[in-house]
């Protein structure tokens, strides 16, 4: 394929871009738009843009806040009959929408004091970035100083990873990508799609019997927290794996038996979940776990009492957990969830899945799927022990470490969303929904 010449690229970014501002306009004539425009190509898109969209009537005003500004952008914006102007003052104070060209992936972390002027004097107006909010770090989803805080984010090409990893992800509100035709590298950080989760959700073979579909063993629960157990198996009891075995005190167990009448006690596993409301057992839990030789998700209490390396096997902390285990502060794990993801993987040998609005997995060779699905109503109670039982199904089943965490974190979102349906929802209801929302998936096999 010959390559295209980068006018063709900016031509097809801009145009995606006039079309979904069109779209939020919900119609071009009349409307006015602001362009805050940098000195680079980002700019030079903003500037194309607002060309397209002053031919359709819209009246474009672009503030220029570098002495550089593209070029051929600006020629076309002015062939088109926009505007441009240096102040604020000289703008017109109330527009419809704010187009944030002011850098793209070619920016450094922060903004100049004239573009947060500017974006202050205009607040409460839509905001729409062009390829990411600028000012948050592209290439880590970092944030260090003042950043664009978007409506909607239309990127070109390919998510990068401030889309996908926080604190960038929740910058860019809604993202729309618009494929431009680029040849693309290897991503940095990889998001499933539901493609992908029907490819890798294991499913019965023709003769399949119970023991060759994987039995997943949960030590978890105590007499302070026996609900923790209770979802922990109701998370690994969604019929994913074959069989699920429970171990734990006789007062816990006989309640489990009760609430999954299928699930049974000792013997050979294929995979253990260890940990959630585990409480003062939780150390033993892990190595009675360990001594199989089998792979672990190691969740809640147990994470405490990792102290070496565990190949194969799945860490489920959340930002104060990790924060824990590496020996700093919440606030630091939050701020840099991907090198910290990254470093835990790397210094325990194994898979670690970071629980947070965007959950991150890292593998111990550098990979990292962000999870795009879910709802901050997950934020409740025994979600997390659904999760570690979810992922523990997975890993009995036959998945790798990697697989299991990031298709367990997916399902587990979607399922949360598919429950909640913009409202609230318990731990026990976003177990139900597993089955329902793979079925769901599987139905739109073709
Ligand atoms: N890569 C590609 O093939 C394509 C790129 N396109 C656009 O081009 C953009 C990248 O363009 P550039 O490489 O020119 O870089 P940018 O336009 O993102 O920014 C670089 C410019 O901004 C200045 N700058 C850096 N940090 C700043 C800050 N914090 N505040 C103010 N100014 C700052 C730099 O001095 C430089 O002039 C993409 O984000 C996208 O919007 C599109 O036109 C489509 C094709």
């Amino acid at each position: 394929m010959a390559r295209l010449h980068d006018g063709a690229l900016m031509e097809r970014a801009a145009a995606g871009l006039a079309a979904a501002v069109l779209d939020l306009l919900g119609g071009g004539y009349g409307r006015r738009v602001l362009l805050l425009v940098g000195s680079g190509d980002n700019g030079g898109d903003g500037l194309l843009a607002g060309s397209m969209l002053a031919r359709r009537g819209v009246r474009v005003e672009a503030l220029l806040l570098s002495d550089h500004a593209h070029a051929a952008g600006l020629a076309a914006l002015r062939a088109a009959g926009g505007l441009t102007v240096r102040e604020v003052r000289d703008l017109h104070p109330r527009p419809d929408v704010v187009i944030d060209a002011i850098v793209g992936i070619g920016g450094r972390p922060g903004l100049r004091p004239a573009a947060v002027e500017a974006l202050e004097s205009f607040a409460g107006v839509p905001v729409v970035a062009v390829d990411v909010p600028s000012g948050v770090d592209v290439d880590t989803g970092e944030v260090d100083g003042p950043h664009v805080t978007a409506d909607l984010t239309v990127t070109f090409g390919t998510h990068k990873v401030a889309h996908l990893v926080d604190p960038a992800a929740s910058a860019c509100g809604a993202l729309h990508a618009v494929d431009i035709g680029l040849d693309l590298p290897e991503p940095a950080v990889e998001a499933l799609q539901p493609a992908d989760v029907r490819r890798l959700l294991p499913q019965p073979a023709l003769h399949a019997h119970k023991y060759t579909r994987g039995v997943v063993g949960v030590r978890a629960g105590s007499s302070t927290y026996p609900g923790a157990a209770l979802l922990a198996v109701a998370g690994a009891n969604t019929g994913l794996a074959g069989m699920v075995r429970y171990v734990g005190s006789e007062a816990v167990a006989s309640r489990v038996r009760e609430a999954h009448p299928e699930v049974v006690g000792e013997g050979r596993v294929q995979a253990w979940v260890v940990g959630p409301g585990g409480g003062n057992d939780a150390a033993a839990m892990l190595d009675a776990a360990r001594a199989d030789g089998v792979p672990l998700v190691v969740d809640a209490d147990a994470l405490a009492h990792v102290d070496g390396t565990l190949p194969g096997c799945v860490l489920t902390p959340h930002a104060g957990e990790l924060a824990g285990i590496l020996g700093l502060a919440r606030e630091e794990v939050e701020a840099r969830p991907l090198a910290h993801v990254r470093g835990a993987a790397d210094r325990f040998d194994c898979v670690v899945l970071l629980k947070g609005h965007r959950t991150l997995v890292a593998a111990p060779d550098g990979l990292v799927r962000a999870t795009s699905t879910g709802t901050p109503w997950l934020a409740t109670a025994g979600a997390g022990d659904v999760l570690a039982g979810l992922v523990g199904s997975l890993l009995a089943a036959g998945l790798p470490a990697f697989d299991a965490a990031s298709l367990g974190a997916w399902v587990h979102g979607a399922a949360g969303t598919r429950a909640s349906r913009g409202g609230p929802l318990t731990a026990t209801t976003l177990a139900g929904s597993i089955p329902l929302l793979m079925r769901d998936l599987l139905a739109r096999q073709g």
